[in-house]
Parts: C-alpha cells; sequence; structure tokens
C-alpha cells in the first residue's frame, strides 16, 4: 500500500533541473519529522517547508497496487504530441519510506525519466534516474553519492564544507525559507549567506525556489 499525500503537475522549482515540467508525486510521512508543529523543535529536521501528513491532498490517497498509483500518476502529465521526455518527482515527506522497484520500473514503463528528492538517510533502490540528496543537521548519510547534492543553507550542524568531496555531479545552496518557522536570530538572511557562500566557494551553486516566487505549486 502506497499513502500519497497529493500530486500534482508543476515545472521543477528547484536544483540543476529547475524549470522543467514534471509530475510530482508527495509520499505521507518522514522519518525526521512527525510532521506535527509541536514535535518540530524536537526533531532531527526542523525546517521543513511541507505538509506531508495524512493522504487528502489534490490527487492524493491510498494505493494499494503498483500500476494503480503509476496510471495515476502517468494521466498527470499532459499527453500531447511533444518530444520532451515526461518526468516524474518522487518526495515528500521521505519518499524512501515507500518508492520501491516496482514503481520506478512501472513509470519507466510509462516513458517516465523517474528522480527522488530525499534527505538521504536511508538506501535508495536501484533504477532512479535523477538522486537528489539534501542532507540534515547532524544525521548520518546512507547515499553519499548521486546527481544533485542540495544543502538547505545555513544548518549551523551541516555545514557545506562536510559534503563536498562527496560523489554527486552538482553541488546546490538552497537558503533556508524561514516562512511560518521561529527564525533563529541571524543577523544576515539565508539568501544573503548562501550568496556569500557560493561566491567565496564556486564549487556551490545557488538554488532559489522558483515556484515560490512564481506562485504555483
Ligand atoms: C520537503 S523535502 C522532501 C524530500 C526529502 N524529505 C528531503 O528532505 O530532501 C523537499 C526539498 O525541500 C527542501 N526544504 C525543506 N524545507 C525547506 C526550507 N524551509 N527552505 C528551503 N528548502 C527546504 C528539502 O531540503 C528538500 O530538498
Ligand atoms: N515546483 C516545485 N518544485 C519542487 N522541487 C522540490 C519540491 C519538493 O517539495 O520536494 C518541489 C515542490 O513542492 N514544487
Ligand atoms: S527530511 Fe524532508 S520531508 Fe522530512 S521534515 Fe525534513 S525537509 Fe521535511
Ligand atoms: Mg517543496
Amino acid at each position: 500500500m502506497y499513502h500519497i499525500k497529493e500530486a500534482f503537475y508543476t515545472l521543477q522549482g528547484e536544483g540543476a533541473r529547475t524549470g522543467r515540467a514534471s509530475v510530482f508525486c508527495r509520499f505521507t510521512g518522514c522519518n525526521l519529522w512527525s510532521g506535527r508543529e509541536s514535535d518540530r523543535q524536537h526533531s532531527a529536521c526542523r525546517f521543513c517547508d511541507t505538509d506531508f501528513v495524512g493522504s487528502n491532498g489534490k490527487n492524493g490517497g491510498r494505493f494499494a497496487d503498483t500500476d494503480t498509483l503509476a496510471a495515476h500518476l502517468a494521466a498527470l502529465w499532459p499527453h500531447l504530441p511533444t518530444a520532451a521526455t515526461p518526468y516524474v518527482v518522487f518526495t515528500g515527506g521521505e519518499p524512501l519510506l515507500q518508492l520501491d522497484t516496482p514503481l520506478i520500473e512501472a513509470m519507466q514503463a510509462r516513458g517516465f525519466e523517474v528522480a527522488v528528492e530525499t534527505n538521504g538517510t536511508l538506501p535508495a533502490p536501484p533504477g532512479i534516474d535523477w538522486l537528489c540528496v539534501s542532507p540534515k543537521g547532524t544525521t548520518t548519510l546512507a547515499i553519499e553519492n548521486g546527481d544533485e547534492l542540495k544543502l538547505v543553507y545555513p544548518q549551523h550542524d551541516a555545514p557545506p564544507s562536510r559534503f563536498a568531496s562527496l560523489d554527486f555531479s552538482h553541488f546546490f545552496l538552497q537558503p533556508m525559507d524561514t516562512t511560518g518557522i521561529a527564525s533563529c536570530g541571524q543577523p544576515t538572511t539565508p539568501l544573503d549567506a548562501a550568496l556569500a557562500y557560493c561566491l567565496a566557494n564556486p564549487q556551490w551553486r545557488l538554488s532559489l525556489q522558483i515556484h515560490k516566487t512564481l506562485g504555483i505549486e
């Protein structure tokens, strides 16, 4: 049984594939936070910008079998005559609590390239086409290679230098969105701090969450 919070068709707003049309599948649940505000400050990940509780969102639900979910997601792609490869991004919550090889293969059988956004603390099933790892605080990485490492910045207990030698093709800093989160009273904004770090350390590129500025999902 797969538990899906929501699913939608939009542009990827973050990282190396920013701007690419994508079907997003947001799994319910995370191993680093319950999703309850009362638990946030005691959790391994405290700055989450996402509601991943329940299965009541748009196109969400509980799916008993792989093919039913794959067909549901594939139907969100606009099947117009186009040369573009369909693209699905599995996120959450933490997608690696639920994503399995049959679902990856079912999407690929429908012509999709499969991307994953993960906190990197759980092993990934084989077959993923694009793997984005976003480390959190003092958690231990179970995945140390992939396509992009996208670090939310700043995290005082997760400096970029800890990840700079890992085996990724792209390294991004994504300014922490503190909207609605108790800010830690830093003198500079996360955007200013990330900008300065990327200028001083050109291995790192800036990832802005364009979907938020565009007002799209
Ligand atoms: C909601 S998470 C879901 C996937 C997975 N659990 C993870 O953390 O990578 C999707 C992306 O949003 C990023 N993110 C979460 N909260 C954020 C915030 N307040 N500001 C900027 N990025 C954030 C995460 O680091 C991750 O790259
Ligand atoms: N447009 C858009 N791009 C995204 N990239 C990563 C997202 C996520 O929540 O994982 C996300 C999201 O929620 N919306
Ligand atoms: S690991 Fe990802 S989904 Fe889980 S609380 Fe952190 S940002 Fe949110
Ligand atoms: Mg998001």
